[in-house]
């Protein structure tokens, strides 16, 4: 097992990464000094509780917790306030109170879905999470939660720190292949922004890691969970470095929500990325990056380009209304070289439609 530590200032928490973790969350939740008083509700997604909802609630039963389960559809669409609303029911049909916990099993919909019920329930209770997808190690740590509005993505949410990561990674063998390359573009991304030796280990090492080779694996998802701790601990708020963060997002944002989330998170972002890289060398903040995003994204059969029936102008009002974008002005993490970003703000509208044009079919 490796563990990393999130450093905050009220504490912080440990990330636990290794195969088999599930039969010693009785012992990380009672280091946590949570005893067997603290009724905790384990909510997960449709796909997610039969495979691996048992496996979660047994050996906490077993240790004398009383542990509930609830589910809600899978899918990017629960991430609603109408789920929102039916998994705060079910929290208050099963009598959970302020001295009760959430277990967020699942991938990044769950977490950032139960993370938010965690954030507002009676103004907040504790919640750790369980991550099952290769892109939940970045959902899973950091604290940011919450749902989508369907004038935007993550419009509304909280920052709410887990107490606890637990990433068992022998889930990761039934996530079906689109999911686990989706994946790869985060793991990519922590890499791009912040440490260019592990962008060199994760093309060195595609092969392996593609494969799921186990060792390849838990070593990727701790360097990305490291850099994202790293960062998190530096900027828990976002008031400034947190934003580099958000790499490929603002693109991938307006992509994810025009499609109505037929682009998955990380295929969406994968394609911002070639979009920042693009974008960067145009506004000359870096240069040779955009055919090295290219071939890394590749290497994970990630996408580079894009089709579809929207506008360069609808695009770009989405990117409008991004989170970082202040007083409507277009704002973008850009490359400054492999490994380093920098928040651009004031970008023109014309050259983000040039580069939503090259996107475009992927026109180099
Ligand atoms: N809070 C953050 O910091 C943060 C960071 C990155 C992404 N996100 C959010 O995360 C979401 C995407 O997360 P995701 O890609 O994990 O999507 P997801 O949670 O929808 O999971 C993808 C699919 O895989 C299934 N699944 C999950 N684990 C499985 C397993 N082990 N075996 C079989 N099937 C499994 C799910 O049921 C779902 O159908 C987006 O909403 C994105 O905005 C949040
Ligand atoms: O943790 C962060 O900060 C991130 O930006 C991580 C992103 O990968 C993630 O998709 C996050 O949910 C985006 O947040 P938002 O504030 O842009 O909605
Ligand atoms: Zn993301």
């Amino acid at each position: 097992m490796r563990t990393i530590y999130v450093q905050l200032p009220q504490g912080g928490y440990p990330i636990h990464i290794g195969s088999g973790l599930y039969s010693q969350l009785p012992n990380f939740i009672h280091d946590l000094g949570w005893d067997e008083h603290r009724p905790l509700m384990v909510i997960a997604d449709s796909h997610v509780a039969p495979l691996y909802g048992e496996k979660v609630v047994q050996p906490l039963d077993e240790a004398g917790y009383q542990v509930s389960l609830v589910t809600f559809p899978a899918g990017e669409h629960s991430k609603s306030s109408s789920t929102l609303e039916k998994l705060t029911e079910e929290c208050i049909r099963a009598g959970l109170d302020r001295n009760g916990a959430i277990l967020a099993l699942g991938g990044g919909v769950t977490g950032d879905l139960a993370g938010f019920l965690a954030a507002s329930y009676m103004r907040g209770i504790p919640f750790i999470q369980l991550p099952t997808t290769l892109l939940a190690h970045d959902s899973s740590v950091g604290g940011k939660v919450g749902i989508n509005h369907s004038l935007g993505k993550n419009m509304l949410g909280a920052f709410h720190q887990p107490s606890l990561v637990v990433f068992d990674t022998d889930t990761l063998i039934t996530l079906p292949r689109r999911e686990v390359v989706s994946g790869f573009a985060e793991v990519v991304k922590h890499a791009l922004i912040y440490d260019d030796s592990f962008a060199k280990w994760l093309l060195d090492h595609h092969v392996q890691l593609n494969d799921l080779h186990s060792e390849y694996i838990a070593e990727a998802i701790a360097r990305g969970c490291q850099v994202k701790a790293d960062v998190v601990a530096l900027d828990e708020r976002e008031h400034g470095l947190r934003a580099i963060l958000n790499y490929g997002h603002t693109m991938g944002h307006a992509l994810e929500a025009i499609s109505d989330y037929t682009y998955a998170h990380g295929e969406a972002v994968s394609i911002g990325m070639v979009g920042a890289s693009l974008l960067g060398e145009k506004l000359r903040t870096a240069r040779n990056v955009h055919h090295y995003t290219k071939e890394i994204l590749a290497a994970f059969s990630l996408p580079t380009s894009f089709s579809g029936p929207w506008s360069n102008k609808q695009l770009v009002e989405l990117m409008r209304r991004d989170k970082k974008a202040l007083g409507g002005s277009l704002t973008f993490v850009l490359p400054k070289g492999i490994g380093e970003v920098v928040i651009q703000h004031d970008v023109q509208e014309e050259v983000v439609s040039e580069v939503l044009q090259e996107l475009r079919g992927g026109v180099e």
